[in-house]
């Protein structure tokens, strides 16, 4: 921890949805939080940051200690990452450039093997950590953000210079700056049956509503549309238990019991698909789909799905 600080600085590389909405919380709960931001900078410097939420109301940070260079930002012990993953090699550096020595690097991102690649370009010296982030917010202008539901973040280690025990402490670090700030968060064991978890969800509905031009309830309300999502949510389980990972008994069931039950919701892909944003094809398809065929299993529904979003994402920038 920076010494002068009673609780950890936080940086927040990556202001948007997620960036901005985890970060406007953290500052609310009395955390020393810095923005790193790009085309947003000079709008959220002016103005501030906003999240309307449907949980919370509406919430205003008005002063924010905003940056358009990680270069300037004070030594950060925790660095929140809210970059999308087709982002990731742009982000190395701002990390490097604005981690205390031993920094904790906490990637808030969807997709599998999203820290590995990261990794190998950081250094050794810094620890780095998954966050898995089960919560429905988008941007809809310049420093505004819509928080439609839930909230969690679940974080496991992934790398670094630390021991079983001091991996733990850091992990319940992370974990209490998200409950410090009202948020529910939980320790995970296993980084990586987290991740295929978290894909048996996004790989049905962020694809599906990007190639079908639709949101969560009618996905959910057409019988074609949900037998698509119902098959593919099934092949994921397959991938993840040919990756050994045993997922909890009727999982896919139970997220298509709550997708019935969320508000209506568009989930990223779909706005940087409307935005002409790359989409996180790789992380959320390609590596998936290597993975499992690695291990002997093969899924011809979300190979057929990715396909179809690569064609769409070549032809939409
Ligand atoms: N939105 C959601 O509800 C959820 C999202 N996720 C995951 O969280 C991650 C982030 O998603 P989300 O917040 O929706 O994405 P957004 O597009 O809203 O935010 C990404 C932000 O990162 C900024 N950024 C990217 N590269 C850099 C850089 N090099 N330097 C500074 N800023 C940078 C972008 O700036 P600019 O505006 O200039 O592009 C943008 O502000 C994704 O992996 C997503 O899959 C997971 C769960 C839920
Ligand atoms: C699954 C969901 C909608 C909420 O848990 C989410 O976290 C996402 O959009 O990635």
């Amino acid at each position: 921890m920076s010494e002068s600080a009673i609780k950890p600085r936080i940086g927040i590389i990556g202001t948007g949805a997620i960036g901005g909405f985890y970060g406007v919380m953290l500052a609310r709960a009395g955390f020393d939080v810095h923005f790193l931001l790009r085309s947003e900078f000079d709008a959220v410097s002016r103005d501030g940051l906003t999240v309307d939420s449907q949980v919370h109301g509406l919430l205003k940070l008005d002063k924010v200690q905003a940056y358009a260079c990680a270069a300037d930002m004070p030594p950060c012990d925790w660095l929140l990452i809210g970059a999308k993953t087709t982002g990731n090699g742009g982000v190395a550096s701002a990390i490097v450039q604005a981690a205390a020595p031993g920094a904790k690097v906490l990637l808030l991102q969807n997709g599998l093997g999203v820290e590995d690649a990261l990794r190998a370009v950081l250094p050794d010296a810094l620890h780095l950590l998954g966050g898995l982030c089960f919560v429905c917010v988008h941007r809809t202008g310049p420093g505004q953000i819509t928080h439609q539901a839930f909230g969690a973040v679940n974080i496991g280690y992934h790398s670094g210079p630390a021991d079983a025990p001091t991996r733990n402490h850091w992990v319940e670090q992370g974990a209490s700056l998200f409950h410090q700030a009202g948020i529910d968060s939980v320790a995970m064991d296993n980084l990586d049956l987290a991740r295929w978890q978290k894909l048996v969800w996004n790989v049905p509905y962020n694809g599906l509503s990007v190639l079908l031009n639709a949101s969560t309830t009618p996905l959910m309300a057409d019988a074609d549309s949900r037998a698509l999502i119902q098959g593919l949510m099934a092949e994921v389980v397959q991938g993840a238990q040919a990756c050994g990972h045993v997922l909890p008994e009727g999982y896919a069931e139970h997220l298509l019991k709550v997708t019935g039950h969320m508000p209506d919701y568009r989930p990223s892909m779909y706005h940087d698909f409307t935005e002409r944003r790359p989409l996180e094809l790789d992380a959320i398809y390609a590596r998936p789909l290597a993975t499992a065929l690695a291990a002997g299993c093969d899924m011809p529904k979300v190979r057929a799905l990715y396909h179809a979003l690569a064609f769409i994402d070549r032809n939409n920038r």
